[in-house]
């Protein structure tokens, strides 16, 4: 059975790789719309209540547009915005979340790509908080630095183009970030996290990192206690990796270019501390790699079908 897939945003950053990767898998039949009538929205319409698929490339606020748009009960939509990624109604789609999560994506007619720097940190800490090696309510941060692409055609332009001469710009100093609340939301934990975002002179790549103080947890989890936790908890899949060999240093640019998610913890028992530290791309992982993986689960098909792992 051939599906038809419509890419609304396909010219943008993920749109066009999203397209990319689809290209030559014969279960889509790919729908975009000329340069003349992609921000139409009789013709946007009209496509998104044509398709089996959509993928929605857009910013929020068009893609609130967009699925106000949908009258077809039938129509199956995947936003990779922020627009819907704690709203009622909505399947997050984070297939590794939780041991039922990707069956609750495979029944859904509306599913939210989680967010590059969410998909990161709840990998490396839901595992932890769902067994109770860290309590829901321990005050937990993340420190993390993404490739500018990240930001999508402006940033990408201000990097190569523009006005960011910088390697190594910290943002989101308002501790206000929109990824905050997905964070807390599907972390299940009782405040959000400091989160202490960078974008770095490097096109694509991501590198998040967990603080934890050992010592000071109630159940002192030694960092073998927390690679079991995760290893059990991804023991079935084939995107998120545990890593263990020893390391001096990770780049970012470790998993660039592939939709792998790798996790490792580094740890001085004498010093009762340890870093969690998880590399994605977040082209990858972070949007296009988690976009291709729910249509395939919604399909019905291998998950890991066209990854790049
Ligand atoms: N870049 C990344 O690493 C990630 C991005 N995302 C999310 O994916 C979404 C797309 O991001 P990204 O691809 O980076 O963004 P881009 O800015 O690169 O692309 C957005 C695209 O949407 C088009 N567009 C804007 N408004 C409308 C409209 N009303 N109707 C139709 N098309 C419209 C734009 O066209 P034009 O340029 O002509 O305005 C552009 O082609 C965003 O919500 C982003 O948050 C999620 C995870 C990672
Ligand atoms: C470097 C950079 O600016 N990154 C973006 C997040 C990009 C992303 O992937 O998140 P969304 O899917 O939520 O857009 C930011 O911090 O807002």
């Amino acid at each position: 059975m051939i599906r038809q897939l419509f890419v609304d945003g396909a010219e943008g950053t993920t749109g066009l790789e999203i397209r990319e990767r689809l290209a030559g898998r014969d279960e889509f039949h790919i729908v975009t719309l000329s340069e003349a009538d992609r921000k139409d929205r009789a013709a946007r319409a009209r496509a998104l209540n044509d398709a089996d698929f959509v993928i929605l490339c857009l910013p929020d606020d068009a893609a609130r547009e967009a699925v106000s748009l949908i009258e077809n009960p039938d129509t199956r939509v995947i936003d990779a915005s922020s627009a819907h990624r704690v709203a009622e109604g909505w399947t997050y789609g984070l297939a590794e979340l939780e041991p039922a999560q990707s069956q609750a994506i495979a029944e859904a007619s509306r599913v939210s790509n989680p967010g590059c720097y969410p998909t990161g940190f709840l990998a490396l800490v839901r595992p932890l908080i769902r067994s109770g090696l860290v309590p829901h309510d321990w005050p937990l941060s993340v420190n993390a630095a993404s490739g500018y692409s990240g930001g999508g055609r402006s940033m990408i332009a201000a990097f190569e183009h523009g006005e960011a001469t910088t390697a190594h710009r910290a943002y989101a100093l308002d501790l206000a970030h929109k990824h905050l609340p997905e964070m807390q939301r599907h972390a299940r934990i009782a405040h959000p996290p400091i989160f202490q975002p960078a974008v770095v002179r490097t096109h694509r790549g991501m590198l998040i990192e967990v603080p934890l103080p050992l010592h000071a947890l109630p159940r002192k989890p030694s960092a073998q206690a927390i690679e079991a936790a995760w290893r059990d908890a991804y023991r079935d899949s084939r995107i998120v990796r545990v890593a263990s060999e020893d390391m001096r240093a990770i780049d970012i640019e470790a998993d660039a270019g592939t939709d792998r998610l790798t996790l490792r913890v580094f740890a001085n028992a004498e010093a009762g501390q340890a870093r969690l530290i998880a590399t994605l791309d977040n082209l990858g992982k972070g949007a296009v790699g988690a976009a291709v993986q729910n249509l395939n689960i919604m399909a019905g098909l291998d998950p890991a079908a066209g990854l790049r792992l």
